[in-house]
């Protein structure tokens, strides 16, 4: 089976306490899968290893059968990789809603008129289209939630690595970020303590408890 993450033997240790060790793991092509554990069980430092923004103790991240042999080497698949932050406030570029949205495929070189078109197709879909001539640190927490998403969603990244997607939203923006992300034909990696949204979205979990993760 095609291989979108290949995690082998991963191990990571901060301040002297390990979080995992020896750690492996496959997602395949289009393949979503949930990470759920304890707070402080490292779930969060596990994404942000596979997306390229701390590097592990030991151990070998593959991205598309490439292996990352450093945080340089996971340039070349920046458009590929769509990370969420639990804490969005550091995520944002530009000040308003609709400019952060429109930024990266801006910058990829398409046009003013075909960016806006789709940026404001995104908002729609997720119901945040009056928001956005809004001041982005304006916004409530879920709302700045839902806007860091359709940043990385515009971008159709391949693989999408959603660290707490659902932290701070109210049950009807839950519920469409569940039917987006079901919509959505690619490879993911879900963090969540919420259940039933995990249980919505994929029959894949994993327990990431002492040291090592678990099929549940
Ligand atoms: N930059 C850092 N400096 C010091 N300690 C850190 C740092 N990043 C993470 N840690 C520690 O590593 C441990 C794992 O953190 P991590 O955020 O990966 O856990 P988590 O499973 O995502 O937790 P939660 O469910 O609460 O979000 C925690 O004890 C945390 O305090």
């Amino acid at each position: 089976m095609s291989c979108s993450v290949n995690i082998k033997n991963l191990s990571y240790e901060i301040n002297g306490r390990v979080l995992f060790e020896n750690l492996n793991l496959d997602i395949s092509h289009k393949e979503k899968i949930a990470i759920v554990g304890s707070n402080g069980s490292g779930k969060s430092s596990l994404l942000k290893i596979i997306a390229g923004l701390i590097k592990p103790n030991k151990g070998k991240v593959f991205l598309f059968h490439e292996e990352m042999t450093s945080l340089k080497e996971y340039k070349k698949f920046r458009n590929e990789i769509g990370y969420l932050p639990q804490d969005v406030n550091d995520f944002f570029l530009c000040p308003t809603v609709i400019e952060d949205i429109m930024f990266n495929l801006r910058a990829k070189g398409l046009s003013k008129e075909e960016v806006y078109k789709k940026a404001c197709l995104m908002l729609e879909q997720l119901d945040i289209l009056p928001l956005q001539n809004r001041n982005i640190f304006d916004l409530s927490g879920g709302e700045q939630k839902i806007v860091a998403l359709a940043a990385i969603l515009i971008s159709e990244p391949k693989i999408l690595l959603l660290d707490e997607p659902t932290n701070a939203l109210d049950d009807e923006a839950q519920e469409k970020i569940i039917n987006i992300l079901n919509s959505i034909n690619k490879s993911m990696i879900i963090v969540s303590h919420h259940k039933s949204f995990i249980q919505s979205l994929t029959p894949t979990i994993y327990k990431l408890n002492q040291d090592n993760l678990k099929r549940l």
